[in-house]
């Protein structure tokens, strides 16, 4: 059994992962991390009185692995303020990351990447767990080599901190491989209000929605000379995530370096 860690495991993201380890024939969930819980075992948790496996609730990461030394995978959402500590730790005692945590800097993800390789210790980091983002990532480049002039609008429920979303920045910078920078739109373009246009990735236009109600969504927009393509994906609930979550924890087993971005794996 793969022994597995959840780390914010009251937050959104973190619940639906809890009951994924749960339920999952392949892996064991030996503990879980927030630093604001006083119970010692998820089943005094609320809404986990049924768990019938001892799970240990830990406060910090250096409690967890002092007292679960053998853990595979640390799984990660959390907060972008300690998300980057978290990772570094656990490549550094040996434990797999898997982080869902967005915010990360290009410099923070070089960095940990190399430190994985020193330490030939297997992780991923990826801004979107759901199999059909990825695939929306991946038809987007694609469609970006035929239509350069393309902008993103993601939308999501309005408890989301970060703007843009890691997705439409790892979108962005997938488009930005195929199309360069690319400056769109009137070269003399006015914005009457500061910020109409969106934010401004090499000349990629980004667009953030939030609003109660929606969840994750988002839609890659091009235009061409008479015609126009989107590329739309929607998670209507956090196990659109699941799949990707534990197809990440098998593959991590299998490699000695941090990866960026599930697109590898599928
Ligand atoms: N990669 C992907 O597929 C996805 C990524 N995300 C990302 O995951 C992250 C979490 O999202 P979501 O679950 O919606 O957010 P939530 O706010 O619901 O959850 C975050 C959790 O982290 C906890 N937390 C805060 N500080 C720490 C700490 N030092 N150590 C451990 N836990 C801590 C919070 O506890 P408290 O509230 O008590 O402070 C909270 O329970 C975000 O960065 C989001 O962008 C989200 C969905 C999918
Ligand atoms: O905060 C969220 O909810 C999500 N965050 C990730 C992101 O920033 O892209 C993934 C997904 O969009 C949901």
């Amino acid at each position: 059994m793969i022994q597995v860690i959840v780390a914010g495991f009251r937050g959104k993201m973190g619940q639906a992962c809890t009951q994924m380890i749960l339920d999952h024939p392949d892996f064991q969930l030996v503990g879980v991390m927030d630093p604001k819980v006083d119970v010692k075992e998820l089943a005094d948790v609320s809404g986990y009185q049924a768990c019938q496996m001892t799970v240990p609730v830990f406060n910090s990461q250096i409690q967890a692995f002092a007292s679960v030394p053998h853990a595979d995978i640390w799984i990660d959402f959390t907060v972008p303020e300690v998300a980057y500590q978290h990772v570094e730790t656990a490549l550094r005692n040996g434990v797999r990351p898997v982080v869902g945590t967005t915010g990360f800097s290009d410099e923070e993800i070089t960095n940990l990447i190399e430190l994985s390789q020193i330490q030939k210790v297997g992780g991923i980091i990826a801004p979107n767990f759901a199999i059909g983002a990825i695939l929306m990532m991946e038809f987007a480049q694609k469609a970006a080599q035929y239509f350069p002039d393309v902008e993103i609008i993601e939308l999501h429920h309005d408890n989301k901190i970060d703007a843009p979303s890691g997705t439409a920045l790892k979108t962005a910078e997938m488009i930005s491989d195929v199309r360069g920078i690319n400056i769109q739109g009137h070269p003399h373009e006015v914005e009457l209000i500061p910020g109409a246009r969106g934010a401004d990735y090499q000349g990629l236009k980004i667009h953030s929605v939030r609003l109660p109600g929606l969840i994750a969504h988002q839609q890659v927009q091009f235009g061409g000379k008479g015609e126009g393509l989107l590329i739309r994906h929607d998670s209507y609930n956090r196990e659109s995530f699941m799949t990707g979550v534990a197809l990440a924890c098998m593959k991590v087993m299998g490699t000695d370096e941090l990866v960026y971005g599930l697109e590898r794996w599928i």
